[in-house]
């Protein structure tokens, strides 16, 4: 292979019964392994019987988010919270490394992943195989972020129907030893269905709920089409240009890591989705300008919907 060519590979083994198989035959040969990021001890038992039950890794930007999305769920659905119960604030995984925070409640494991695809991809590695080592099985991986919206207002939550990313492709790029690597991008149509179902399941609060493509952006500057980064190497008129282009490609709205996320759980056999919240028009301005109050009512949205999604599994005795 050419240090130039591009790989696609899509060669994940699917597990018949559910189970999380990962399809690196490395990993059986390891003397010792640890999840370095997270911090999570493989080789306790007491803690791998606790993760055998996880059927819901929750992620999104902020160990904020996730830690209110795990108090939610442990108020609403009376799930415990891990690891010391005793301390009702204090039940954070990861809190050694301090890169990310982990929040187990029940059989939901909520956990930060930082800003962009790397920060996304660093995480879910792990957490991949801290599901295969505590032997989990029919997990479902969900992420809950903000996003910019095409044409869509402030308040809007956008479940993914499909990825591009620059070039226009359905392609999650990223590398392995110096050479770039393309992983396809898959959704599963079927979740996003159950998702947007939830979108009334509440009568106090009737969630906007959008289903369409996103475009997963490098950064939050040039790669969304922004003028206000510290350096611009294009004009309004080529931003104008580029934000109808999104619009005519289908695409509702735009953040940072639905293209790995989406990927990187197709490559393992995890069924994935992605929910995020409209923070800002994009077809009207750059800058988002919530207010603090406005800004935590609207981060709220898609944690409702994936409290509702959740409690729906509940019910049905899941
Ligand atoms: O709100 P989160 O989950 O962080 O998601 C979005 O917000 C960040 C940029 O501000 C990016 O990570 C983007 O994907
Ligand atoms: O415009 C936005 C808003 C949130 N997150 C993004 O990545 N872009």
């Amino acid at each position: 292979m050419s240090e130039k060519s591009t790989v696609t590979t899509d060669n994940n083994s699917a597990c018949t019964d559910g189970c999380v198989k990962l399809p690196n035959p490395h990993l059986s040969t390891l003397d010792h392994d640890a999840l370095f990021h997270i911090q999570v001890p493989l080789h306790d038992t007491d803690t791998l019987k606790d993760f055998s039950k996880i059927k819901f890794v929750c992620i999104g930007g902020t160990p904020g988010r996730m830690k209110l999305l795990a108090q939610k769920l442990a108020r609403e659905l009376n799930l415990t919270k891990c690891q010391d119960n005793s301390k009702e604030d204090n039940f954070d995984y990861a809190f050694t490394t301090e890169r990310y925070s982990g929040f187990k409640v029940g059989p939901v494991f909520c956990v930060n992943h930082g800003i962009g695809q790397p920060s996304v991809a660093v995480v879910l590695h792990e957490v991949f195989k801290l599901l295969q080592a505590a032997g989990c099985s029919n997990v479902t991986l969900i992420r809950i972020g903000t996003c910019g919206g095409i044409g869509l207002e402030p308040g809007t939550t956008v479940i993914t129907s499909g990825v591009l990313t620059a070039g226009f492709k359905e392609v999650y790029v990223t590398s392995a030893l110096g050479r770039p690597l393309e992983l396809p991008v898959k959704v599963d149509p079927e979740l996003v269905r159950e998702i947007s179902s939830c979108a009334s399941d509440n009568g106090n609060l009737d969630l906007k709920v959008k289903v369409g493509k996103t475009f997963c952006a490098e950064d939050f500057y040039q790669s969304q089409g922004r003028l206000d980064g510290s350096f611009c190497d294009y004009s309004k008129e080529d931003q104008i240009c580029f934000l109808n282009k999104l619009q005519s490609s289908g695409v509702c709205n735009i953040e940072m890591e639905s293209a790995a996320v989406l990927a990187l759980a197709h490559k393992v056999q995890i069924r994935a989705a992605v929910i995020c919240v409209v923070i800002v028009n994009r077809l009207k301005c750059d800058l988002p300008s919530l207010t603090a109050e406005e800004m935590s009512q609207i981060e709220s949205y898609p944690l409702e919907l994936v409290t509702r999604y959740i409690k729906r599994h509940f019910s049905k005795g899941d």
